[in-house]
């Protein structure tokens, strides 16, 4: 690697941290290697096309300021792909790509730009159409069906089948950061695209919206931006909770809604939390969105995490063996970008190191990539787990209470600390608001009898169990 190579992207680096939280940093930015510096153009080393994409799709503005203030506007950057020919002997050989050339022959459609203003144009043509802002990756296919989402994974396919008709109208989508908002709207907007009438989709983040409406004031033309908004068949509008606080935006979006919904033109929206905590919209606004349906989305079960974790590999062509995708599974949930975070941090390890993905390598990953993460069993994680999955409160299980579901949970979380931490009895009770030993003993022994007799308890102690096996491995 040159040094000139090394000097220009620890620079990047530092603009990029500005711009990503930490963890995207680690995961997608500490991993990258700077190859070769050339006549302006400076090479980074990626570990895997899959990554190549992903930072092309997530990260190609924070990429492109990077690079200008490093290398002042004519800067360019190029990526070299390892690829593994799969014999560890080899060495990796690389593809090179240039930021967003679309002619590569496996890399994904480029997004649209996003600096490119739509309203721009004086009339709809068949261009037009085709600058819906959408990924295209975001399919209902490839979006994942659990409890978290069912209603509105089905509101979602009903508009798309037949938009603006069904009383769906406006569509609002809430739920928090990172779980699949953008891709069930872009999903909608990919169906009706894709589907046999041609309809002028448009996705926009309410971010973009605000951007483009002050611009059309300072440059005089606000006409042409109302009137590109409202020949919109189906306007997809993320993160609505942006408009907060922004009345003249809100007073031209009231306008827009109304007009296209007067005209049946469907209108879908998301945002990160339910209409009636929306603060600083406006109200007449915030009454609209009840016109329609709205959905949310919660954080998917374990078993949907390990769909979603599949389906990924599956699209990528990854192998992840079951025993880590369960790890993963079990150990992130805290949304699914997070989920998918850890497994390309993952697969980018195994891919720059020629190592083998294991768990082993899998538990190294999450303790430098997730903060506070335990991954040894301890009384408190246990004593957590058990309350959580009871619904009750941690100092319960210390306290002298006597309630029947409450001892319960205590004698579980007694079992399993005897089980998996090296504890003395003696120790356990008084981790357990300073109760003796034979009172840990009769647990064990009582949570042993359940067992035999009790289906529904067998069934949430190893529920349990399986929890913190992952953590003992
Ligand atoms: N049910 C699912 N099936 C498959 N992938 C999913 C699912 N839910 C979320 N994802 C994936 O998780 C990632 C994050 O999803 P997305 O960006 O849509 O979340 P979001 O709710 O819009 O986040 P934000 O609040 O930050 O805008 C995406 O890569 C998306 O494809």
């Amino acid at each position: 690697m040159s040094s000139e190579a090394n000097a220009v992207w620890n620079e990047c680096l530092r603009v990029i941290e500005q711009h990503v939280n930490e963890q995207s940093f680690s995961t997608w930015f500490k991993p990258i290697n700077p190859v070769r510096l050339e006549g302006g153009t400076l090479t980074i080393q990626v570990p895997s096309q899959f990554f190549y994409e992903w930072l092309e799709d997530n990260y190609v503005n924070v990429l492109k300021l990077a690079i200008k203030s490093t290398l002042g506007n004519n800067g360019r950057l190029e990526y070299a792909v390892v690829v593994d020919r799969g014999n560890s002997q080899n060495q990796p050989y690389m593809v090179n790509f240039p930021q967003g050339n679309s002619n590569s022959p496996t890399k994904k459609p480029p997004l649209p730009t996003e600096n490119k203003s739509p309203f721009d144009m004086q009339s709809l043509n068949s261009d037009t159409l085709l600058q819906s802002n959408l990924n295209p990756n975001y399919t209902f296919n490839t979006y994942i069906e659990g409890d978290c989402n069912r209603l509105a994974r089905s509101a979602g396919f009903a508009v798309a089948t037949k938009p603006g008709v069904t009383s769906f109208n406006p569509l609002m989508v809430y739920g928090g950061v990172g779980l699949g908002k953008t891709h069930l709207v872009q999903a909608i907007g990919n169906e009706i695209k894709n589907g046999p009438e041609e309809k002028f989709v448009l996705y926009v983040s309410s971010e973009k919206f605000v951007n483009q409406f002050m611009d059309s004031i300072k440059d005089g033309n606000v006409k042409s931006f109302t009137n590109f908004y409202m020949q919109v068949d189906v306007l997809i509008i993320d993160d609505i909770q942006f408009l907060a606080g922004k009345d003249r935006t809100q007073e031209m979006f009231f306008h827009i809604f109304n007009h296209l919904h007067q005209n049946k033109k469907q209108i879908i929206m998301t945002s990160d939390c339910p209409p009636k905590d929306l603060k600083g919209l406006e109200e007449r606004l915030l009454s609209r969105f009840k016109w329609g349906l709205t959905a949310d989305l919660q954080m998917p079960d374990f078993e949907t995490r390990v769909a979603i974790i599949k389906r990924k590999m599956q699209s990528e062509g990854i192998y992840i063996p079951d025993d880590v995708i369960e790890y993963l599974a079990y150990t992130v949930d805290t949304n699914v970008r997070e989920l998918e975070g850890v497994m390309i941090s993952l697969l980018a390890h195994a891919s720059l190191n020629r190592v083998e993905i294991d768990l082993a390598l899998a538990k190294t990953i999450m303790k430098n990539i997730v903060k506070d993460i335990e991954t040894e069993v301890g009384i408190d994680f246990i004593q957590k787990t058990v309350s959580d999955y009871f619904d009750i409160k941690i100092d319960d299980l210390k306290a002298k209470t006597r309630k029947k579901e409450i001892v319960t949970a205590r004698q579980v979380a007694m079992y399993f600390a005897k089980e998996f931490t090296n504890h003395s009895l003696k120790s356990i009770g008084y981790h357990f608001g300073g109760r003796d030993h034979s009172t840990v003993i009769h647990a064990v022994q009582t949570v042993n009898d359940l067992m035999e007799t009790d289906t529904a308890f067998r069934n949430s102690v190893n529920d349990l169990k399986k929890k913190f096996k992952m953590r003992s491995y």
